[in-house]
């Protein structure tokens, strides 16, 4: 996706993934909307942006994602302040299996309603223009995790990526939906483990037996390869210290005999 004058909206904004994931849309040429609950991150960073890229591609929304009304309303004042949309990374998410409610709430709940808005604002068949989604899943939503629920918004995200992203919805929104699946990267996520200590040593074990951490530039990365790659909807990207590979372009039984996969009707 060519990105020079777009609008990006990115959710968990202030730090992080998502802060990282931001720049490198900034750095292409387009303008962001920086979503986030923490105020102070999220004003430093927007600060930050405007002066490395200009005051006018860059503004700070105060949001949380799992409160339905602030997070249309952040859609609406994206529209509005910056004259339309094309990309979207729902990437805001938490790790709490406490909380567990709360994390299906940040993780998968607000990613669905993130897709819905992202459709109603480029959906074609809205009078939109066609745009992208990026969704950001984890390693944890391809393979079994130490924190179940976690790994259950995860999965949950995969499986909405793919449905979303089949052809025939392509052809009417011509929004094409993506996910990004990183392994263990450096951030706050990390240094603050809100899980039980069992969970927590199993975690550091399989992270040592992955080949260790990745650095947000990473990740990035993997966000690249997917607005690069103009031909992938329903994509499913796995980026780790190993490098990325894409999951499940295996047909479904009722692609399995033909082989056959219906092309994309429309490119973003
Ligand atoms: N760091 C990793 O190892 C890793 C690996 C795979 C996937 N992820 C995913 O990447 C995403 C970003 O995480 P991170 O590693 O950058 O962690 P992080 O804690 O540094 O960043 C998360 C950001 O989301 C924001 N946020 C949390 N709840 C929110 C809400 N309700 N509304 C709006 N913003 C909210 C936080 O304030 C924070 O700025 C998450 O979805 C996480 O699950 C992280
Ligand atoms: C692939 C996992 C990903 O989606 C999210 C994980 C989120 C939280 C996991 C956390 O609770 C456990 C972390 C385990 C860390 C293990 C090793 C630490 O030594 C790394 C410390 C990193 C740091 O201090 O920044």
């Amino acid at each position: 996706m060519q990105l020079s004058g777009k609008v990006a909206l990115v959710t968990g904004a202030a730090q992080g993934l998502g802060k990282g994931c931001a720049e490198a849309i900034l750095e292409r040429g387009a303008k962001v909307a920086l979503l986030d609950t923490n105020e102070s991150a999220g004003q430093e960073t927007a600060a930050d942006f405007a002066l490395k890229y200009g005051a006018d591609r860059c503004t700070f929304i105060l949001c949380d994602v799992t409160a339905k009304d602030q997070l249309e309303g952040a859609f609406q004042k994206v529209v509005d302040h910056f004259g339309g949309l094309d990309l979207v990374v729902n990437n805001a998410g938490i790790l709490n299996e406490v909380q567990w409610e709360k994390c299906i709430d940040v993780n998968l709940v607000s990613v669905v309603r993130g897709c819905h808005l992202g459709l109603r604002y480029m959906g074609k068949q809205n009078g939109g223009n066609g745009g992208l989604i990026i969704n950001m899943s984890s390693v944890a939503g391809l393979y079994a995790f130490p924190s179940p629920v976690y790994a259950t918004t995860k999965a949950g995200v995969v499986g909405l990526t793919r449905s979303l992203g089949m052809d025939y919805k392509l052809g009417r929104d011509c929004v094409r939906v993506n996910a990004l699946c990183p392994s263990f990267t450096t951030t706050a996520i990390l240094a603050d483990p809100e899980v039980p200590e069992d969970q927590y040593q199993h975690m550091k074990d399989m992270l040592e037996r992955g080949g260790g951490l990745m650095q947000i530039p990473d990740v990035v990365k993997g966000l690249a390869k997917l607005l690069d790659e103009d031909d992938k909807n329903g994509a499913v990207l796995e980026v780790t210290v190993q490098g990325m590979k894409y999951h499940g372009d295996e047909s479904g039984p009722w692609d399995r005999e033909s082989g056959t996969h219906q092309p994309n009707l429309c490119i973003a």
